[in-house]
């Protein structure tokens, strides 16, 4: 080859190879760019199935593009492959989750299908209802593998419901009536109450439910009076919380699952509205309803009606005739919503709903179902509960505790107040054992009501948890007063204890000291006006203490319960609204006046038997109308208190008894039978003074001037009484010639009691010497003259009886040297004392007294008993104080200049009854109820 040709094919290959190059890459940037086209597609319809739903692209890919083509074929094979990583999880296990689910949580008619149950009464715990309710069958269509799985919602106290109907009103309202059914078929029948309002019409609205009407499970609504429904479930709110939540809790629910037992039932409101928003102030209130009202056992359902709260609410979006997504399930489930079951048939079970609550409510409940099955069960800390009477059947419950602490009950004579105290002591003594709750009665009716808490003449039984019985005390407002200032004494004695323990409440105290006994106490005053009867010290002093009991009681645990016929006359209570504020929850017994609000006028109405039950201060919406059981009649009480008394912890006491009607032994009481002799100083005990342990009024006898004792008064009985209780009990804390008594028996009506004392002194082994009106002279100058002999070796008491009756014979001069017994007298009661010489005599009037005293000081006269004497005769010997005393029948006043600043109440002793053992002394009767059990 040539040179020529060699270059031109070099050339030429060169070419060649650049051309191919070209080619080559051409070609390559073609492949790419289709490449990058098919791709471009593939994205194109990528987006479009993801726009347009993967489901639905694949029902419909023409939708797209040529169902052929390879792009859009790929794209939806990719985009279903997604899908079906995504779901294969949930298809794995998420319906038969949901399923199981549902049966655990939804159980009986909360879920089961409607034939297996409608038409028979539900007995479902209300202390733990069902957390979901089925209303159909979802599925998500969309899904790989669509499996249907039970569609179901919370209700009750848990959330509301909102449903928004697009168009179908006869879908809403078969759901609403299906879940409702379910609903009402769970529960014993008047466990739910339904409202019913509906902005379109008046009646029709969920006919099948109308049986339930006529027992009043659901209350059909005005279109035109939406406000009143509203204000009522408002009303139902305040309510509760003024009641059932005061201890604390803060739902219904949660209390109920603590009690084991719910005592309100649920209220279920259905609004059906038309899309428009309501008044702003109705919309207002609704939104509020909604807030608090699951709490309070309110459920709103509101269909077609704006609802917009952070409360819990689901809602249910109807897509068509019995479709329906739900907030629950997702926009992407689609729930088949469940059909209705026959209208006749839910008509019929809700006509068994009704007739079951009607047989329910006319069921005659008793005081027996104020009693819990098992007795002492409950414990204090916190408070206490009882249920006092019913509604409908169901329990009305009374709190007494830190945010209700005191009570006041009110309705005239007759309206049953004796009979709510029973039955109220009854459920709380059932309730709370003696450790738990101790209570403190006191009865100023004429009558005998509350000694059956006490032993009585047949029956040896009492109230374990009684501590004090106060009876027939209307004339010893003393007793009132007494048992206040015990009262403020334990309030203090527990706000110490609290404070070592650096707490302050009662309840505190419990926690820090556990092993420590601090129960509640209950002080019942049963006709408490009479304690502030008059205008004197007692009102005052009473006044006084009732303000801090009411203030300060609360937190140490003491609870007040007043009762009274009419509480409008009480001045001090009216002038005082700080003290009557503390009573936060009032009892109004049918026609009683001024317990509750001035406003509230529900006690005028109330039938035979019934009581207001009111946690809030009387205020309207906080009435409660219970039916009170008849707690006095015919194994009521008194068997419980049987039960009660037999499981008495070993050592239980029987309650003091304080009965007015009746005076205290000497013989019986405590102070006397712990004398002893060799007691320093002795004490003449004089009578009983009154209080709640039943102290002696006692006068020492020391050697002082002054210890002498007159006992004023004009009658033999109350008289005689104090002096011998005052030789009898010296006897006793004297060995036999420990002590010497002169008696003298002055008066001819009082030479018996003379006598008697002195045969009982010298029965015990004493030196007496009975002197007769005639000796008196001798006897009186023989002890003075002891005087001046340096006096006497042992105590010499010299007991007077009548000394005004022998005024004129200690007057008389000795014609020789002047002298008379009166001047000796008056040496001995002056200079006695302190030669262990003392007197203790009677006279007939604070005048005789001052006859005998002459010009000397009344000083020598250092303790006095007068009985009817007006106070202001007594002033002299009460260091020039006022004395307001009015005499009363079998009371004296008693005053020791020594130790007392103020006169005080004394009852004389009934030596009589000790003098007569054979003849029992008249005890307190039972009231006829009482016999009647025994029969
Ligand atoms: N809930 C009741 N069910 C049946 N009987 C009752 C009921 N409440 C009271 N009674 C009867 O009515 C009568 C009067 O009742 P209660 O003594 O309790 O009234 P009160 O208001 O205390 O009257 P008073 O102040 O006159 O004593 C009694 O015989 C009592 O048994």
């Amino acid at each position: 080859m040539s040179k020529r040709s060699a270059r031109r094919s070099r050339v030429e290959s060169a070419f060649e190879h650049l051309r191919s190059t070209i080619a080559t890459a051409l070609g390559a940037a073609e492949n790419a760019h289709r490449a990058v086209l098919d791709e471009c597609a593939q994205q194109e319809f990528a987006l479009r199935i993801a726009q347009m739903g993967s489901a639905e692209a694949a029902r419909a890919p023409e939708e797209l593009g040529d169902p052929a083509d390879p792009h859009l074929r790929a794209a939806l094979a990719e985009s279903l492959a997604e899908r079906e990583r995504i779901y294969a999880d949930w298809t794995a296990t998420g319906p038969a989750r949901l399923t199981e689910l549902v049966a655990e949580t939804a159980p009986g008619s909360a879920s089961d299908p409607f034939e297996e149950w409608l038409g028979r009464i539900g007995s479902g715990e209300a202390s733990a209802p069902p957390q979901l309710w089925r209303i159909g069958t979802a599925s998500v269509p969309d899904s790989p593998r669509p499996q249907p799985f039970p569609a179901a919602v919370p209700a009750l106290d848990l959330s509301h419901l909102r449903i928004t109907t697009d168009g179908v009103p006869e879908t809403a309202e078969s759901l609403v009536q299906n879940l409702l059914l379910r609903v009402l078929g769970h529960f014993q029948p008047g466990q739910v109450r339904v409202h019913v309002w509906d902005v379109t019409q008046l009646t029709g609205t969920l006919p099948a439910l109308y049986p339930l009407a006529g027992a009043g499970l659901l209350t059909a609504h005005d279109p035109t009076r939406l406000d009143e429904l509203l204000e009522a479930l408002s009303d139902h709110i305040r309510r509760i919380h003024a009641s059932a939540l005061l201890g604390g809790h803060t739902s219904l629910r949660a209390l109920a699952a603590e009690q084991g037992h719910r005592s309100e039932p649920w209220r279920i409101a259905v609004l059906f509205g038309n899309g428009e928003t309501l008044r702003e102030e109705q919309q207002q209130q609704l939104q509020r309803i909604a807030r608090n009202g699951l709490s309070c056992g309110i459920q709103l359902i509101c269909v077609d009606l704006s609802l917009t709260v952070s409360s819990a609410i689901e809602s249910i979006t109807l897509t068509g005739r019995n479709r329906a997504r739900t907030s629950l399930t997702g926009p992407e489930a689609v729930v088949e919503l469940d059909e209705a079951p026959p209208r006749t048939e839910a008509a019929k079970a809700c006509s068994a709903i009704a007739d079951a609550f009607e047989a329910r409510r006319a069921r005659v409940r008793t005081f027996d179902d104020l009693v819990p099955e098992q007795l002492w069960q409950h414990r204090s800390t916190s408070g206490l509960q009882a249920p006092v009477g019913f509604s409908e059947g169901e329990p009305v419950w009374v709190n007494l505790g830190d945010a209700s602490p005191h009570t006041l009950i009110g309705g005239p004579s007759g309206s049953g107040k004796t009979n709510f105290l029973y039955g109220m002591l009854g459920a709380m003594t059932a309730r709370y054992s003696p450790d738990e709750l101790e209570l403190y009665l006191l009865d100023f009716k004429e009558g005998v009501s509350f000694a059956q808490f006490t032993p009585g003449k047949r029956d040896p039984s009492w109230l374990p948890h009684a501590q004090l019985v106060g009876v027939n005390v209307n004339t010893d407002r003393e007793f009132g007063l007494a048992l206040l200032r015990f009262l403020a004494d334990e309030m203090r004695r527990r706000a110490e204890h609290a404070k070592q323990h650096e707490v302050t409440k009662l309840e505190e105290l419990r926690a820090e000291d556990p092993r420590g006994r601090w129960p509640r106490i209950v002080a019942v005053i049963d006709e408490f006006q009479y304690l502030f009867a008059e205008r004197d010290p007692v009102t005052a002093e009473a006044t006084q203490l009732l303000e801090d009991v009411a203030r300060r009681g609360r937190s140490q645990g003491i609870h007040l319960v007043l009762a009274s016929q009419d509480v409008s006359g009480i001045e001090a209570f009216w002038g005082k609204p700080a003290i009557f504020e503390q009573f936060i929850l009032r009892i109004a017994l049918p026609k009683a006046r001024r317990v509750l609000a001035e406003q509230n006028q529900t006690a005028l109405e109330l039938t035979r038997w019934h009581a207001v039950v009111n946690h809030e201060s009387g205020v309207k919406h906080g009435n409660e109308v219970a039916r009170i059981p008849d707690a006095t009649g015919k194994n009521t009480f008194h068997a419980l208190q049987h039960r009660l008394w037999e499981r008495r912890p070993s050592g239980s006491a029987p309650p003091r008894l304080f009965d007015g009607s009746n005076l205290p032994r000497l013989s019986e009481l405590a102070d006397y039978r712990e004398l002893a002799p060799d007691a320093r100083p002795p004490k003449a005990l004089l009578g009983q003074i009154i209080d709640v342990t039943g102290t002696a009024a006692a006068v020492p006898l020391v050697r002082s001037p002054g210890r002498n004792l007159a006992v004023i008064g004009s009658v033999r009985q109350d008289t005689t009484s104090v002096l011998g209780a005052a030789a009898l009990s010296l006897g006793r804390q004297h060995r036999p010639g420990g002590i010497r008594f002169t008696v003298a028996g002055l008066l001819d009506e009082a030479a018996a009691d003379a006598e008697a004392v002195t045969a009982e002194l010298r029965a015990d082994g004493h030196e007496v010497e009975a002197v007769s009106f005639d000796g008196i002279e001798a006897a009186i100058d023989g002890i003075a003259g002891t005087i001046d002999a340096g006096g006497s070796p042992v105590p010499h008491v010299l007991l007077l009886y009548g000394v005004d009756a022998a005024q004129a014979t200690l007057e008389r001069k000795d014609p020789v040297t002047r002298a008379c017994a009166l001047d000796q007298l008056r040496k001995i009661l002056k200079q006695g004392p302190e030669s262990r010489i003392h007197v203790l005599g009677w006279w007939r009037s604070a005048q005789r007294v001052k006859n005998t005293l002459g010009m000397g000081p009344v000083d020598d006269i250092g303790a006095w008993v007068a009985f009817d004497v007006h106070g202001q005769e007594l002033m002299p010997f009460a260091a020039g104080q006022s004395v307001n005393w009015s005499p009363r029948a079998r009371r004296g006043l008693f005053f020791d200049r020594s130790v007392h600043s103020r006169p005080e109440v004394l009852l004389p002793f009934d030596l009589a009854a000790d003098r007569a053992p054979e003849v029992p002394a008249p005890r307190t009767e039972r009231t006829e109820i009482r016999e009647e059990s025994h029969d």
